[in-house]
């Protein structure tokens, strides 16, 4: 509902019933028709003379019942036709004429009162505002000992509700309303007229039959307006009410003197005044937050007339005998005090759904029609905006597939739809492949927890393969097929030098470990896969040492460490840095999924808002259905439910697209952390194989020397036995015990490094090569 506020006071006037008695001497109305001032004496006997003076909008003295509906009624009644809320409320004791104003006498038609006036005033303006259609209902209440009473359930087609199926309700956009009274369309004058003089008339058979009093009950008489401007896309709709209130007699409770039934009524009365009072007192200050609205019948049934978005107008009706001064006094008090009440009117503006809908669907249609001629004029015909056929889905669908394959270089679309569909493949694909690499990382936790549990390590698996076979075959100087040994005779020095380097450096095995792994064990020659990987590693391992801190090594003891303690010392040294993104790729998850949690929860919060909102308005259909309440707009529930029930889906979407977007976030961040989490794994492995293999390639570089040797031990063999052949015939057995004694060094420690000494130039004498070990 859309509102034009305009604050203002409510307008209170003072009715004075004419009397042949009137207390001149205790009231004096002022010729500025504005103010009444009061003399009273509180004490007779001691004469002490108290004065008050009240300035209202108007004192009405001796005026025509015409003059008070001109004065007071008028500008409510025509406000409310303009879509402002608006009341008028006699107030007053007993006997002071509120009945009198409100609906006047029905014997004489000149004395008729406002309600009559109001009737006639507003059909005579429905005719002549022709642009507008008025629809206007009207509904009758009495308030009577705190119950609520429809004065119009004895009309046709009304159905029969006992008091307690009467609730004053509350509901956002609709205000205060009563459930369970009827409500009854009325298209002229003197339907209107007939309603109210059958309201009237139950009112006096309610009294007689119940024994009570007239003047004893609250009435509110509802005048309901609805107007639609004619022109028919506009789906804009005001609504007002026109409440005409004749209260029960204000007389204090002393004064009436009554007991029994009158001494109940009174009570009622009594007490509803009062909480009216404290309301309207509450109202008037403006530092109070809460008003009592709720404590009675009365007051909540008047909550959005008295202080809310209404025009209100008070009469004050005083019987100006001096018997009554007392009385007088207290309704010109209140009258003051409802001069304090500040009210915002305002224009009750709704939006048609059904109207609003039809209207969007039009501009839809329209935007369409413009596009196709575009899209003819700028040749792009066969575009459609309609949604996509499952024919065009599943040739979409193909397409992104063949796209990822590699065989489509490119994926024909022409609309949005088509644009979204493809999007809607990209982001299942995307989604298929985390669901493999998560798989994969399952896959390798649970491999390396395996192998942390078992607390094996790869080192014993590779030692028992070095079997005495395997010795004899390196041994063996007829054996070629060691494409390791070779590879290593065919190294330059410089490479072979910065090899040695690496492992010196950057190898996680020490060379001292080395030394320590050749002598005691003895790794088999790698095949050709093998060395291929081994080169990887070492590249790799090559690569990333010139930019990470020297590696420890997993083997610093002669006891070979478990995979797990590897792996968190790998963490913390070469592996820090991808681990430092793994941690900070979780952090970012968690975050994601925290805002993702909240959001949910937002998203949960409107839609039970939403089910709520639709349930009330379930209820409304069925209670207006069941119990001939007003209906708004043929049937439909209060459009102003159907908008915040629409603002609120509206609403929920938003918050449903933002959702959606972080899901998408925490499912690419959950793709980091896996990534990050399978490189570490990865890296680790690599590290980790990486100080075997570098194990296995000193081993080997070992084994060339040892052959090295070998060679020369036999070419040293040969000269000696050629020696021995020629002229020195001792040779052959000392050149027998050296080879005995070189090969039984060879098979025992392998890292011995020849040394060939230079034979001094021109001593013109042969000398044996020298093989020293290493230390
Ligand atoms: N301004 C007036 N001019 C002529 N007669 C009046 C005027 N005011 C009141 N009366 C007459 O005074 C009598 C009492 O008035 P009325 O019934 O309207 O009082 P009331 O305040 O409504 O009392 P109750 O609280 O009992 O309903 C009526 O007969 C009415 O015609």
């Amino acid at each position: 509902m859309k509102a034009h506020s305009n604050s203002s006071e409510v307008a209170v006037f003072v009715r004075i019933r004419p009397t042949a008695h009137f207390a001149t001497d205790l009231i004096e109305c002022l010729p500025d028709e504005q103010t009444v001032n009061i003399y009273h004496r509180k004490d007779s006997k001691k004469g002490q003379r108290s004065s008050w003076s009240f300035r209202l909008e108007g004192v009405l003295q001796n005026v025509s019942q015409e003059e008070v509906y001109a004065k007071v009624c008028r500008r409510v009644v025509l406000g409310a036709l303009d879509g402002y809320n608006g009341t008028v409320m006699c107030f007053g004791q007993t006997g002071a004429g509120k009945t009198y104003t409100m609906t006047g006498s029905t014997e004489s038609y000149k004395q008729r009162g406002i309600i009559p006036r109001a009737l006639q005033e507003v059909f005579q303006e429905v005719e002549k505002r022709t642009e507008y259609a008025y629809s206007l209902h009207m509904s009758y209440l009495e308030i009577y000992n705190e119950t609520l009473v429809d004065l119009l359930s004895s009309l046709r087609g009304t159905p029969h509700l006992s008091p307690r199926d009467m609730v004053v309700m509350e509901e956002p956009g609709r205000g205060v309303f009563i459930r369970g009274l009827s409500l009854h369309p009325v298209h002229s004058e003197e339907e209107a007229l007939n309603l109210l003089f059958e309201g009237e008339m139950n009112r006096i058979i309610g009294c007689h039959t119940l024994n009570r009093n007239s003047s004893r009950s609250h009435c509110i008489f509802t005048v309901h307006i609805e107007s639609r401007s004619r022109t028919l896309s506009d789906a804009k709709y005001i609504t007002s009410k026109l409440n005409l209130v004749d209260l029960a007699g204000s007389e204090r409770l002393g004064k009436t003197g009554s007991e029994g039934q009158m001494l109940k009524e009174a009570m009622y009365i009594h007490k509803s005044l009062s909480f009216l009072e404290q309301a309207i007192l509450a109202l008037g200050d403006r530092r109070r937050d809460h008003v009592p609205f709720r404590q009675t019948k009365l007051t909540h049934a008047l909550k959005d007339s008295l202080g809310g978005n209404c025009n209100t107008v008070l009469v004050a009706n005083i019987y100006g005998e001096a018997v009554q001064i007392k009385e007088t006094l207290s309704t010109l008090r209140f009258a003051s005090r409802m001069k304090c009440v500040r009210t915002d009117p305002a224009v009750n503006e709704h939006q048609d759904p059904a109207i609003q809908v039809k209207k969007l669907q039009k501009e839809v249609q329209r935007l369409k029609e413009e596009l196709s001629i575009y899209n003819t004029l700028v040749n792009r015909p066969g575009i459609t905006y309609e949604a996509l056929s499952e024919a065009q889905l599943a040739e979409i669908h193909s397409q992104v597939q063949r796209y990822l394959e590699g065989s489509l270089k490119e994926i024909s679309v022409l609309s949005i739809s088509q644009v979204r569909a493809v999007f809607a493949q990209f982001k299942l694909a995307v989604h298929e492949q985390e669901q493999k690499l998560k798989a994969q990382l399952c896959q390798t936790h649970s491999s390396v927890e395996r192998d942390q549990s078992a607390n094996t390590v790869p080192v014993k698996e590779q030692d028992t393969r070095s079997s005495p076979e395997d010795l004899e075959a390196v041994h063996t100087p007829k054996n070629t097929h060691r494409p390791s040994s070779t590879k290593a005779k065919t190294k330059k020095p410089k490479e072979k030098q910065s090899h040695n380097k690496r492992q010196g450096e950057g190898s996680p095995v020490s060379k001292k470990r080395l030394e320590s792994a050749s002598k005691s064990k003895l790794n088999p020659v790698p095949t050709p896969e093998r060395e291929q990987e081994s080169q990887e590693a070492d590249t790799e391992s090559h690569d990333t040492q010139e930019s990470q801190p020297a590696v420890s090594e997993p083997f610093q003891t002669d006891s070979p460490r478990p995979k797990g303690e590897a792996f968190e010392e790998f963490k913390m040294g070469p592996g820090s840095h991808i681990n430092c993104i793994l941690k900070e790729n979780k952090a970012m998850l968690l975050e994601r999924r925290n805002l993702l949690r909240q959001l949910t929860e937002q998203v949960n919060a409107v839609k039970r808002e939403i089910d709520c909102t639709t349930a009330t308005i379930q209820e409304q259909k069925y209670m207006r259905g069941g119990q001939g309440q007003y209906f708004s707009m043929g049937g439909e529930p209060d459009a102003t439910l159907l908008l915040q029930l629409r603002e609120l889906k509206a609403h929920y979407r938003q918050r449903y697209m933002v959702l959606r977007d972080i899901k998408a976030e925490v499912n690419y961040c959950q793709h980091l952390v896996d990534q990050s989490r399978l490189r570490l794994l990865s890296e680790f492995e690599i590290w980790y194989k990486k100080s075997f293999l570098l194990l296995e390639e000193e081993l080997n570089v070992n084994l060339d020397k040892s052959l090295e040797q070998e060679e020369e031990s036999q070419q040293c063999l040969e000269q000696l036995q050629f020696e021995l052949l020629t002229d020195n015939p001792s040779a052959e057995s000392f050149c027998n015990a050296r080879y005995r004694t070189q090969k039984r060094r060879n098979s025992k420690v392998l890292n011995f490094t020849p040394v060939r000494r230079n034979t001094p130039a021109g001593s013109g004498q042969r000398r044996l090569p020298s093989i020293l070990p290493v230390t």
